[in-house]
């Protein structure tokens, strides 16, 4: 039941069970229409995640004049090729989504558009600096608050000269916005990462007709490059099906068999954990090896333990560690998670809000400032929680709901569409009535 922006959620001993094909991956979705924008000819997307944040990315680039037809998941884009795209009227407003703003500031810098990027409130507070001081070594025009820290931006596309950037933080997001403006920047530009993160922008250069080398850490490329439209197959989102996974790891009697879900190895983080952590995982086909792996696996319910999540695999699940923080509050023993203090700058401080709402549920949890302790198995009380507006807390909330004694109350569970729009459908369609103890 939704009451305004109150939503009530309880079972009676469920156990989730069936199979889910999971809306397109967001990361794969913004890439497709970017690329497709900036390349010269058509474009087509299938899979497509109508997802709030993707849809932002593409209202951005129909005010940068490229023809942008959507049906449901299917997008056709025709483009000019970034070279002529034209001067927007208004602001571009990337709403709530970090990878619209950071990606839009590398690919404007290298056009021959001025614009102003803006932002919700939430996307107003996080740092923008990680992206603007290496595009700004080379030669972007971008200024703004705090020394270009914080949207709104304003951004003079015009001539870069190639980089050789080594990251202090391993983001794929800064790893993009450098590896686009590097498509118009003189030269070659090299990215060096700590920790290899996602790697879906080089993939999808390479479909486009790109040439981009990977040599263990470094990502390199030569400017000049003229990209031509192509057809993009978006396989399921790995981050929005960790929730179900989850919940079938830790519910008795659950099994979920996942169809055609994303098995990028740079995302597969959330397969490693469950398994060391105990639970039943099954990879039954891989497909894709050379553009995007994804395939069918079965995630059921087993014996869990705690266990210590910390160093290169961080960035290949950093979007999964609200829900990984609900599942450890069910296995035995301690899990500690390191080395994420990346939590604290996403839509909301996730370290913080993460251990908030599951205090609230009776959860043994404490925060550090680069993780969080988790000690368990502790039974679970329903309460009311806050999503902070943020998607990932507000499905964290709903999975809780599942194993929690008495209802739980999630605020604000609209925000949820910003990745999941099917997400309270897919919900129900997998909830069976389990056995009385
Ligand atoms: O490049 C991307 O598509 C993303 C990269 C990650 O952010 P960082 O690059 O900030 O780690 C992730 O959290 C975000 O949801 C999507
Ligand atoms: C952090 C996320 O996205 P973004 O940075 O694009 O807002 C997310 O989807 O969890």
């Amino acid at each position: 039941m939704t009451v305004g922006e109150l939503k009530t959620i309880q079972f009676d001993k469920p156990v989730v069970a069936g199979s889910l094909k999971v809306p397109g991956d967001k990361s794969i979705s913004h890439r497709a229409i970017m690329l497709g924008s900036i390349a010269t000819g058509k474009t087509t997307v299938k899979g497509f995640l109508e997802g709030e944040d993707c849809l932002r990315t593409i209202d951005i680039f129909r005010q940068l004049g490229v023809s942008i037809e959507r049906n449901g998941t299917d997008v056709l884009i025709e483009s000019p090729g970034i070279h002529q795209w034209k001067t927007p009227v208004g602001e571009l407003y990337a709403g709530n989504s970090g990878t619209t703003a950071r990606l839009l500031l590398g690919i404007l810098s290298g056009s021959s558009v001025n614009s102003v990027l803006t932002g919700d409130d939430s996307l107003s507070k996080r740092p923008m600096k990680r992206v603007t001081n290496p595009l700004q070594a080379m030669g972007a025009s971008i200024s703004g608050a705090s020394e270009g820290d914080f949207l709104p931006l304003s951004i003079k596309g015009g001539a870069l000269k190639g980089i050789d950037y080594e990251m202090p933080v391993a983001s794929a997001q800064v790893k993009s916005a450098i590896l686009f403006a590097g498509l118009n920047a003189e030269g070659i530009t090299v990215v060096r990462e700590s920790a290899i993160s996602r790697d879906h922008t080089e993939r999808m250069f390479k479909q486009f007709g790109a040439n981009i080398q990977q040599d263990g850490n470094a990502v390199s490329l030569q400017s000049g490059q003229e990209l031509k439209g192509t057809d993009v197959v978006v396989p399921g989102d790995i981050s929005s099906a960790a929730f179900f996974m989850a919940a079938a790891a830790m519910i008795k009697g659950s099994s979920i068999k996942f169809i055609d879900v994303g098995l990028n190895p740079t995302r597969t983080g959330i397969i490693k954990v469950l398994e060391k952590m105990g639970a039943s995982v099954e990879i039954l086909e891989q497909y894709g090896e050379n553009e995007e792996p994804y395939g069918i696996i079965r995630v059921s319910n087993s014996q869990l333990k705690g266990i210590v999540i910390e160093g290169d695999i961080i960035p290949t699940l950093i979007d999964e560690l609200p829900i990984i923080a609900l599942l450890a509050t069910q296995a035995e023993g301690v899990t500690i998670i390191k080395d994420a203090e990346e939590l604290r700058v996403k839509e909301t401080d996730r370290i913080a809000a993460v251990t908030n709402e599951l205090i609230k549920l009776g959860a043994e949890i404490e925060a550090t400032e680069d993780g969080m302790i988790i000690k368990g198995p502790t039974p679970l009380k329903g309460s009311n929680l806050k999503s902070y507006g943020d998607h990932r807390l507000g499905m964290m909330a709903a999975i809780a709901a599942l194993i929690t004694e008495g209802p739980v109350e999630i605020e604000n569970p609209s925000c949820i569409a910003i990745s999941y729009p099917n997400f309270f459908e897919q919900l129900s369609d997998l909830i069976k009535k389990g056995e009385d103890e």
